[in-house]
């Protein structure tokens, strides 16, 4: 194997670290942020919610698997840098089809391995989240560093339309068709859609910047928003889509974005976390059972909530359905009407679980109950 080509990452507060070239050659910027899954990289790297970010992984060894044609969440990758600590020299698995340097150089992603993966996770524990460049072209850690602090932060940015489905599509429900749901797509993984069809659900994804009337012409028995990139607190347009949804009492289900859309929409803020939650073991409470989930997460925003009571909303009785044990986080809101019926909810974190353990599967079979119930009112 030949050795790889110096690369350089620096960080917008000037701590750098110097390893070798990992993917294309080039120069990149985003925000740092750690993943700590041990596996799913594939679909860490194909999740549009990663959109200018670049992801550390905490793992030490990445790539071993390779790369396959099931795993993806998505067309492409869409993290904007990439960095690991030591690159697999020879994937292997059966379903591996090339090498991930292979398919990082192949989509134009520029990363750096050999680094000190925990001092730098650990480093931004301490300092946040914070913008960061990589580069092969570059040697001098100043001139990058002022390169770094020239590009966009993440606080204030509008970019679910820009990983958004050009045009809509149907994913069909597997077997009968029980509802008809629109998903707006503001970053959806592949899994999502296809968790609801498992259920009997045909779902329908608009791009980001579809309208009320775009949602209710389709005549649906629930209105469905998904994970995306960006700061929530730009979302005016799902927000304003989302309460007019929750003022006709169609039922509805978001996931990480469109938790924090269904936040605002009852009237909460956002927040930015320090450095966020990403990784495939988070313990999750479900409030209204005790029990404890383990759970996918990939979000540096935040809904602020009050924990100790209920809010009264103009759509109905909003409470925190659900807290990350790890840090007291809102991992869940839940919408009751006059009656005391469920009637929305969403959650922080990623039930489809691609990568990640099964254990909020459950959801998708709530979103179908509380349809259920609206159908038979
Ligand atoms: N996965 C997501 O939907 C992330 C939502 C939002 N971009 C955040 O970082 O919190």
């Amino acid at each position: 194997m030949t050795t790889r080509p110096p690369a350089l990452l620096v960080l917008e507060d000037g701590r750098a670290f110097r390893g070798r070239s990992y993917g294309a050659a080039g120069e990149t910027f985003g925000e740092a942020v750690f993943a700590t899954g041990m596996t799913g990289y594939q679909e860490t790297l194909t999740d549009p919610s990663y959109h200018r970010q670049v992801v550390v992984q905490t793992a030490p060894h990445i790539g071993n698997t390779g790369v396959n044609d099931d795993d993806p969440e998505s067309g492409r990758i869409w993290v904007a840098g990439y960095v690991v600590r030591d690159p697999a020299r020879r994937p292997s698995s059966w379903r591996s089809r090339r090498g991930l340097d292979e398919e990082l150089t192949a989509q134009g992603v520029v990363g750096i391995s050999d680094i000190d993966t925990r001092a730098l996770t650990r480093h931004l524990r301490e300092r946040g989240a914070m913008r960061v460049g990589i580069s092969t072209v570059e040697t001098d850690a100043e001139a990058l560093r002022r390169k770094v602090l020239d590009s966009p932060e993440m606080l204030g940015a509008d970019l679910a339309a820009e990983v958004s489905t050009p045009s809509p599509y149907v994913v069909p429900a597997e077997g009968e068709r029980r509802f008809t749901v629109v998903a707006l797509d503001l970053g959806i993984k592949t899994m999502t859609p296809r968790r609801m069809a498992e259920r009997g659900i045909e779902v329908h994804v608009l791009p980001a910047t579809a309208t009320v009337d775009d949602v209710l012409g389709l005549r649906p028995d629930g209105l469905f928003l998904s994970n995306g990139p960006g700061d929530p607190a730009t979302a005016d347009g799902p927000v304003g889509v989302v309460q007019a949804a929750l003022e006709r009492a169609l039922p509805f289900f978001g996931i990480c974005f469109g938790n924090q859309v269904f936040g605002r929409a009852l009237g909460f803020g956002t927040y930015k976390l320090g450095y966020g939650h990403r990784g495939i073991n988070q313990p999750v409470q479900d409030r209204s059972t005790g029990k404890v989930e383990v759970t996918a997460h990939n979000h540096g925003f935040a809904v602020e909530a009050p924990l100790d009571r209920a809010t009264d909303t103009p759509y109905g009785t909003a409470e925190v359905s659900h807290v990350c044990l790890n840090d007291d986080v809102v991992e869940g809101l839940a919408l009751r009407d006059r009656t005391g019926r469920l009637s929305g909810f969403s959650v922080q974190y990623h039930p489809e679980a691609a990568a990640g353990p099964h254990d909020a599967a459950y959801l998708f079979d709530r979103f179908a109950d509380v349809m259920s119930a609206a159908k038979e009112s």
